[in-house]
């Protein structure tokens, strides 16, 4: 009895305050179509408009939201799991307060967490001293079975493509896995490195037009972001465009994405709670390790 009436208070405490967090995966079907700049980018464009940001990355290397923003990270979210640090010891500071999570190997871990390193990761995640009002994760390119849980696992999926044939087709193969094993049904696309907002638009309407001819899926075209020198040139000084070249056009279209996101709607039967998301992470990677067949890799 003394246990309902908590749950309903905790229950009721949720509802009143406005702890919902919009968690978001980024992924696209090929490597190198620019979705790690689009993160990074976002994520400060969002930063700059007022919001608590998170990103959470599974890649290591040059080519990692670490490795972009110049940071050195010391531990990743394996050592989170291993108890040995904890969340707050592993997050790196990057620019306008956002806070990066290196991931490491952990996604791939979680599919045999036992309950107790499970509930360990979850409350890691929901007591931390700093709400966050956005999360988002930078996925690993592809259908491979490791990427998927992160893509299972968020409100929202944003796939990133560039004007290449072999990016869309490959978009195109990632949304059908999506769809078609894991009933995901809406994705928002941004077209990177085009030539004019019409090569967006002509990238995004033939993505449009299979999509909606062969499966039952929604794509919002959420935005595109011109192919600019100055994007090359900040990724070289361990920056952001945004932050580096704020006058720039490319600058200028991470701020509309960034605004375009904050008007999504709250998805329906989401409770925007970071401790969800990481039950779904778990449950995700255990599906998708018992069923590979599902991933399209069997
Ligand atoms: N719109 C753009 N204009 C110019 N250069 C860009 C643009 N988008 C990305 N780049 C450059 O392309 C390179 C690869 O980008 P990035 O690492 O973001 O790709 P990725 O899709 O995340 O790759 P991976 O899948 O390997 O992680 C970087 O040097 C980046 O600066």
């Amino acid at each position: 009895m003394a246990e309902a009436m908590q749950d309903q208070a905790e229950g009721l405490r949720r509802l009143l305050s406005d702890d919902f967090v919009r968690i978001v995966t980024l992924t696209s079907g090929k490597r190198s179509v620019g979705k790690t700049t689009v993160l990074i980018n976002l994520a400060v464009a969002l930063a700059r408009r007022g919001k608590q940001v998170m990103l959470l990355d599974e890649h290591q290397g040059k080519h990692s939201v670490v490795g972009m923003l110049g940071l050195t990270p010391y531990y990743n979210l394996t050592h989170v799991l291993r108890r040995e640090q904890s969340l707050e010891q592993v997050m790196l500071s990057g620019p306008e307060g956002i806070m990066v999570v290196p991931s490491g190997r952990s996604v791939q871990e979680l599919a045999n967490l036992s309950a107790s390193d499970m509930e360990w990761l979850v409350r890691s995640f929901a007591q931390l001293a700093q709400p966050m009002d956005v999360v988002l994760v930078d996925a690993v390119a592809g259908v491979a079975g490791n990427v998927l849980p992160l893509s299972l696992a968020a409100q929202e999926l944003v796939v990133v493509v560039d004007p290449q044939p072999a990016s869309m087709t490959d978009a195109y193969a990632l949304i059908k896995v999506l769809n078609q094993g894991f009933a995901r049904r809406n994705f928002h696309i941004v077209v990177n490195r085009v030539a004019s907002p019409e090569e967006a638009g002509v990238v995004f309407s033939n993505m449009a037009k299979v999509a909606k001819r062969f499966l039952k899926v929604s794509l919002d075209f959420m935005g595109f972001v011109p192919q600019e020198e100055k994007i090359h040139r900040a990724t070289q000084l361990g920056r952001t465009v945004v932050d580096a070249f704020p006058d720039s056009t490319a600058a200028q279209a991470f701020r509309d994405l960034a605004e375009k996101m904050e008007q999504w709607p709250h998805p329906a039967g989401e409770q925007g709670q970071m401790e969800v998301f990481m039950q779904r992470l778990v449950q995700s990677s255990r599906a998708t390790a018992a069923e590979p067949s599902r991933t399209g890799r069997a």
